[in-house]
Order: C-alpha cells, then sequence, then structure tokens
C-alpha cells in the first residue's frame, strides 16, 4: 500500500497473509487474502503457483514478529477461475479459492469477510480501503505491518476513459483512487473493503496497477469485482 496508514491491529480480521515456503522452513510473504469461509480463502489467480508450497498466517499484523494471535494453515487445495489466462490480466477472472488444510478458529483476531450479493456495482465515490502488507512505494518493499488507504470507488465509465485504463479495464473489474494512494506488490489478492450502509464488505480482490508505477495519477488500482464472482465461488464451496 502506498500512502495510506498502518492500519489498527485486527481491524480487518478476514486479511490474510499468503505465503510460500522457501529454504526449508522459512515462509516468504507473497500476497494478501480474504477468509470467507473457516476452510476458505479468495485470492488473486495470479497468485497461485502450484509449483509452491503454500500457508495462509490468520489473525495478523506484523507478518515479521510473532504476537501471539496467528493462526498458520497449509493450503490443501487450489481452484483457479477457469477462465482465468496468465498471459492476459486484462481479460480479468483474477480470482482463486484457496482449501485450507483445517479451519480455522473464530475469534476477534479471525473474522469472515462478508461478500456483496451477485451483481452489485457500487456508485462513483462510494468509500472503500485497501488494506495489504504490499509495497510503500513502487519498487520499494513489503511493509511490516497491516496498512489501509483510503481509495474511493471509480465507477466504469471514468476508469475506461482513454487517459484512464481505456479498454484494459472491463466491467467484471472495480477501480478505486487514482490519486497518491494505490495498492502495491505484494498486496495482490487481498481485499478492497467498501463500506455500504455503515458496514464493510470486501468488493474487490486487489489485481493490478499500473506498470508504471504503483501510484500513477488517473491509473486506479484495478480489483477483481467479487460480486461479478459470488456463483462461481459457492459452487466451488459447496461442491469441494
Ligand atoms: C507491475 C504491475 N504489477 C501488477 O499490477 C501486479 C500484477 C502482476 C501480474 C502479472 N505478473 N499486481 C499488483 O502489483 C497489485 F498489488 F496491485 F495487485 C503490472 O504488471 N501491471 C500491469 C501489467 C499488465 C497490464 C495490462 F493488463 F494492461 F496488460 C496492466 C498492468
Amino acid at each position: 500500500v502506498v500512502g495510506g496508514s498502518e492500519a489498527q491491529p485486527h481491524a480487518w480480521p478476514w486479511q490474510v497473509s499468503l505465503q510460500y515456503r522457501f529454504l526449508y522452513f522459512w515462509y516468504f510473504h507473497a500476497c494478501g487474502g480474504s477468509l470467507v469461509r473457516r476452510g476458505w480463502v479468495m485470492t488473486a489467480a495470479h497468485c497461485v503457483d502450484t509449483t509452491k508450497t503454500w500457508r495462509v498466517v490468520l489473525g495478523d499484523h506484523n507478518i515479521y514478529v510473532s504476537e501471539g494471535t496467528e493462526q498458520a494453515i497449509a493450503v490443501s487445495n487450489f481452484y483457479v477461475h477457469p477462465n482465468w489466462n496468465p498471459n492476459s490480466l486484462a481479460n480479468g477472472y483474477d480470482i482463486a479459492l484457496l482449501r485450507l488444510s483445517f479451519d480455522a478458529t473464530l475469534n476477534s483476531y479471525v473474522q469472515l469477510a462478508s461478500l456483496p450479493p451477485f451483481g452489485q456495482i457500487l456508485p462513483n465515490n462510494n468509500p472503500c480501503y485497501v488494506t495489504g502488507w504490499g509495497y510503500t512505494q513502487s519498487g520499494g518493499q513489503l511493509s511490516a505491518s497491516l496498512k489501509q488507504a483510503y481509495l474511493p470507488l471509480v465507477d466504469y465509465s471514468t476508469c475506461s476513459r482513454s487517459d484512464w485504463w481505456g479498454s484494459t479495464v472491463k466491467t467484471t473489474m472495480v477501480c478505486a483512487g487514482g490519486g497518491s494512494d494505490s495498492a502495491c506488490q505484494g498486496d495482490s489478492g487481498g481485499p478492497l473493503n467498501c463500506q455500504v450502509n455503515g458496514r464493510y464488505y470486501v468488493h474487490g480482490v486487489t489485481s493490478f496497477v499500473s506498470g508504471l508505477g504503483c501510484n500513477t495519477l488517473r491509473k486506479p488500482t484495478v480489483f477483481t469485482r467479487v460480486s461479478a464472482y459470488t456463483t462461481w465461488m459457492e459452487g466451488v464451496i459447496i461442491s469441494n
């Protein structure tokens, strides 16, 4: 997250850190994710590399310090959207579900995300926050503590303007921000938390930013629109 501020610890209790194992017993934070069922995490398809060993860490704040609130659970299976094409990020479908090897325990540090109703489209400027441990500057480094940035929603008609994202953005995506604050590498797969009637719903899965820099003017952060995929997710979950 570029800009914004450190989140209050556990203010976003569905936020997970998606980590892969290297050098035997060390794990590396690669992406974010959202807990959608006790045994299921929603993330970006572009985060999934099935050649690696993955785990999710729930209830975390500082990813380098054991605070006693964490739950680390192995990922036992991956369900990447069937239409996802790693060579065409602009096509969308950048969404995946991870099956956990056992159910998370829900408590004040670990809670389920609320997902929007199928097809729901929020209005321009709807208040939203992006959260994650990603780079704090373009070309920078990961944040030790969870960060949040206020990113007002940008509707499709604005986001698809030629001087914005043009035809790169699709209606199955959500744009937010476009100013000095943005997601950045390492925030991928994490939630876009949008306020609707006083409650937060996960409306986006962090997908991409400009290759010219994370917080490029008129290149808002682009998210997979969760409300376009709730039916697909239900189908995967009830049959696995
Ligand atoms: C550096 C920048 N990285 C990103 O945007 C990566 C996703 C990269 C997936 C492919 N390895 N996502 C992020 O950094 C995220 F945290 F914002 F989600 C990038 O590649 N942006 C980008 C690439 C292609 C396209 C386009 F769709 F137009 F081809 C748009 C943006």
